[in-house]
């Protein structure tokens, strides 16, 4: 392990190379609690000062390593530099420790979150804290809710984030790759109608079973997912449809 304390030159794999994160036990309080307080208080003026005294940190602090939330404890080297909380879809605190931030602990412990709650995250996180929300808009969070602070202990302005899912992340995808597809399909029909307008025989009367064959063997090479007998059944619906979208056009020009 060649980490330093400071973040300076520090390469993001090489600093969380030989990072351990496992379940916290009450064993690790004396490390957990200097950790909380020494990294809660350097947190100022991005949080808002502490309104527990070092006692009360501990005190909380052991009940979450009895199991009152699910406490995941990140250690390097032997010394505690990540704490995470978890209590069902929140992540209700994720600290790491002063000078060890900027090396990708607090990404490891989000990755690490989300692969315990694929279903969905969200967290309260002070407005003043810029660095976090950045952190938690990288890893796919969204600002959902935003208060004055008036419902919190410190009584600063936060904000809710919500990541959403495994799942809903990939349809989000899908709805953009569907986005373009649609766009594609609009223009080839356009294409497809424009060629019928030049042929001799137009329409499906004058489909061309050997162009049509050069298609999906262009396409089936760019399709390796898929393979060139789908290729082609999605090929022959897509011409298809376009000529019969085609023939429609036609004959509104017609009437
Ligand atoms: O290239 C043609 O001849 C067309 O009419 C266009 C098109 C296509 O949409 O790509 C449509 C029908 C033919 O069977 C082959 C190709």
């Amino acid at each position: 392990m060649t980490s330093t304390d400071g973040d300076a030159g520090m390469e993001r794999s090489d600093g969380v190379a030989d990072l351990v994160v496992r379940l916290g036990v009450p064993d690790d309080l004396d490390a957990v609690a200097a950790m909380f307080s020494e990294t809660r208080l350097a947190a100022v003026p991005m949080m808002p000062p502490p309104v527990h005294t070092p006692d009360e940190d501990r005190a909380f602090l052991s009940d979450q390593l009895h199991g009152d939330r699910e406490a995941w404890v990140a250690e390097l080297d032997g010394e505690v530099v990540g704490l995470l909380l978890l209590e069902d879809d929140w992540v209700h605190s994720l600290y790491v420790a002063a000078g060890r931030t900027g090396q990708g602990i607090g990404t490891v412990l989000l990755d690490l979150a989300k692969g315990v709650r694929p279903d969905g995250l969200q967290l309260w996180v002070f407005e003043s804290n810029t660095d976090a929300r950045r952190l938690y808009e990288r890893e796919g969070f969204v600002a959902v809710e935003r208060t004055d602070g008036a419902g919190n202990e410190e009584k600063a302005p936060d904000v809710r984030m919500v990541w959403r899912g495994d799942l809903a992340e990939l349809r989000g995808r899908i709805d953009e790759v569907d986005d373009r597809l649609a766009d594609l399909l609009n223009e080839r029909a356009a294409l497809t109608a424009e060629v019928q307008r030049r042929k001799t025989v137009p329409g499906h009367a004058g489909r061309d079973a050997e162009r049509e064959a050069e298609i999906v063997a262009r396409m089936a090479a760019r399709t390796p997912n898929l393979g060139p007998e789908r290729v082609a059944a999605i090929m022959h619906t897509v011409i298809a449809v376009s000529l019969d979208a085609a023939g429609d056009a036609v004959d509104a020009d017609r009437r």
